[in-house]
């Protein structure tokens, strides 16, 4: 592997001084570094990665195993080896029946089952067979949980809410109490069911949130909150402790890790809000996805392709960051969603034997809706001193045909940014601007220093025909997948998240110093913050 690396870093050197612009003299560019799967369409030919470099990509991923190690995932291998667990996401939303076992037992028919029970309780909640306590229909639903139990269900259903004809879904994540104080104070406990959703349960936020809410329940309509539960979690032994009745528990396994879990009981919210129906389809579009990953050779498989680009930016060409760009409000989450999909998943330094690894790994994930981060970051995306590789989003079509302009609008905005960090604006362009701004002499050389653009900075952009539950499942097992082939390409085991750990324990050992315990043997800045806090 490390000559393969050499030899990628060599033609980078040879070719760095290229600009991105120039591949184009190739008509043929765009076809040749774009792929098409069911929906989706993933350009990368605004990148200075050509056939040789490409070539050098894929045979790095082939001499990391790969494919192996895509198939051992799928088949219920333990590749989860820190933890010494499966990674079957992609189980949850396969309608595959030939057996897959893992530790003696075939996973498929708990899988189908619990899908099947998610199903008939949001059925019955959404027409007023299941009630509360009442007698009334629910008006509202508060998924309490956190991380892998939160973010992709409050992307998902906001992405969705085109579709969204169930009840309201409100996300309490944080334990601030702002956050429940400012979500509880619009609504009514009569009408409100609460899904606590934990993995493991034990989620200091989740529990102390759980706790408020389910006090509210009781100030509001008595001690007999049970028809106003569900819980989701691999715990249920916690679930019991808390009263959540059985048959209002929805379970998963180890297997699914908290960030891949959406496609579960974790969805529950999701369904909630846009129905069954829907949510098998988002299902199908992850399994399309999947099927996808599976069988297309590298050169036109989405997910690997998205990987090498990541890569080559990562390690080659060293950028630290990028940038994720949806231009498609209902995709604002999404940015935050990869970043623990990405960042929890692949931001490690130790390789799967323990040894450090021997190249960065995980960069930084972050991003906001196209148009608005282009009146706010973008500035330093075409003009700042560090080179930010851009993923931009687009549908052709909104779910607002009364609204063609705008998109028409939002579609120019989002080709005119990766245009313009592909094309920047030389120098010379510059001074013809500053000259027909009447700038004269130095001032208008000075004007043509600010008002020029580097450009040469790459871009992908992934287009979709519009954002159908089907097409969103696609999107999210497309960078699921990315995520993966990164990791296998690092060396790294991207399924467990250790790096978690230590700030949770000292925080068990801050809250009895905040609430007045001496803070012996605290550095002096927490001595002094819990100074300065404890007003
Ligand atoms: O679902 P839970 O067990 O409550 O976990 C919620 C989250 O907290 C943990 O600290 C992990 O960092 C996340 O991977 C996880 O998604």
């Amino acid at each position: 592997m490390s000559a393969i690396w050499t030899e990628l870093e060599e033609r980078h050197r040879a070719t760095s001084a290229r600009r991105i612009a120039s591949l184009f003299d190739d008509p043929d560019r765009f076809d040749r570094f774009s792929t098409e799967t069911d929906d989706l369409l993933l350009d990368i030919s605004k990148t200075n990665i050509d056939d040789e470099a490409l070539a050098l990509l894929i045979s790095l991923a082939d001499s990391a195993g790969l494919a192996d190690r895509r198939d051992a995932m799928f088949r219920g291998d333990k590749i989860n080896m820190a933890e010494n667990r499966a990674v079957l996401h992609t189980a949850l939303r396969s309608p595959e029946t030939a057996p897959l076992v893992v530790d003696g037992v075939d996973v498929r028919p708990a899988v189908t089952e619990t899908l099947d029970r998610m199903e008939r309780f949001a059925r019955a909640v959404r027409s007023g067979d299941v009630t509360a306590q009442n007698g009334a229909i629910f008006t509202d639903v508060i998924n309490i949980g956190i991380g892998g139990s939160d973010l992709g269900p409050v992307m998902a259903t906001l992405a969705l809410a085109p579709y969204h004809d169930g009840p309201n879904v409100h996300f309490l994540s944080n334990v601030d109490g702002a956050h429940a104080h400012d979500i509880l104070k619009r609504l009514n406990p009569e009408t409100t069911l609460v899904i606590v959703a934990s993995k493991t349960f034990t989620t200091i936020e989740t529990m102390t949130n759980a706790g408020t809410v389910l006090d509210w329940l009781r100030a509001g309509i008595g001690t007999d909150i049970g028809a106003h539960l569900a819980a989701v979690s691999t715990a249920r032994d916690r679930t019991a402790a808390m009263g959540i009745a059985e048959e209002r528990v929805f379970g998963f396994a180890d297997w699914v890790g908290g960030r891949y879990s959406l496609w579960g009981p974790v969805g529950l919210p999701i369904m909630l809000a846009i129905g069954p129906e829907n949510f098998r389809a988002l299902l199908a579009g992850g399994h399309a996805m999947d099927r996808h990953f599976q069988t297309a050779e590298a050169r036109q498989n989405l997910p690997v392709l998205m990987a090498l680009v990541g890569i080559w930016h990562r390690n080659i060409c060293g950028y630290g960051s990028r940038a994720v760009l949806p231009y498609d409000q209902r995709l604002s989450r999404l940015p935050a969603y990869l970043q623990q999909l990405d960042m929890e998943s692949n931001g490690k330094s130790v390789a799967m034997d323990g040894s450090r690894l021997e190249r960065s790994a995980g960069p930084v994930v972050w991003g906001e809706p196209g148009t608005n981060g282009q009146h706010a970051f973008y500035q330093l995306l075409h003009q700042g001193t560090d080179v930010v590789p851009a993923e931009f989003l687009i549908a052709a079509e909104s779910h607002e045909p009364g609204l063609q302009a705008h998109h028409d609008l939002l579609k120019a905005n989002c080709l005119a940014q990766s245009e313009a960090l592909m094309l920047g604006r030389s120098f010379k362009q510059a001074l013809q601007i500053a000259e027909q701004l009447g700038f004269g002499g130095e001032a208008r050389k000075r004007q043509a220093a600010h008002r020029s653009f580097p450009g040469n900075r790459p871009s992908i952009t992934l287009a979709y025909p519009k954002l159908t539950p089907f097409v969103l499942g696609q999107i999210i097992a497309l960078y699921e997948h990315r995520v993966f082939v990164e990791g296998v390409i690092w060396g790294i085991n991207s399924f467990d998240q250790w790096g978690v750990e230590l700030g949770k324990e000292l925080a068990n050992g801050l809250l009895p110093m905040v609430q007045g315990a001496d803070p012996a043997g605290k550095d002096g800045s927490t001595r002094g913050l819990l100074h300065k806090l404890s007003a």
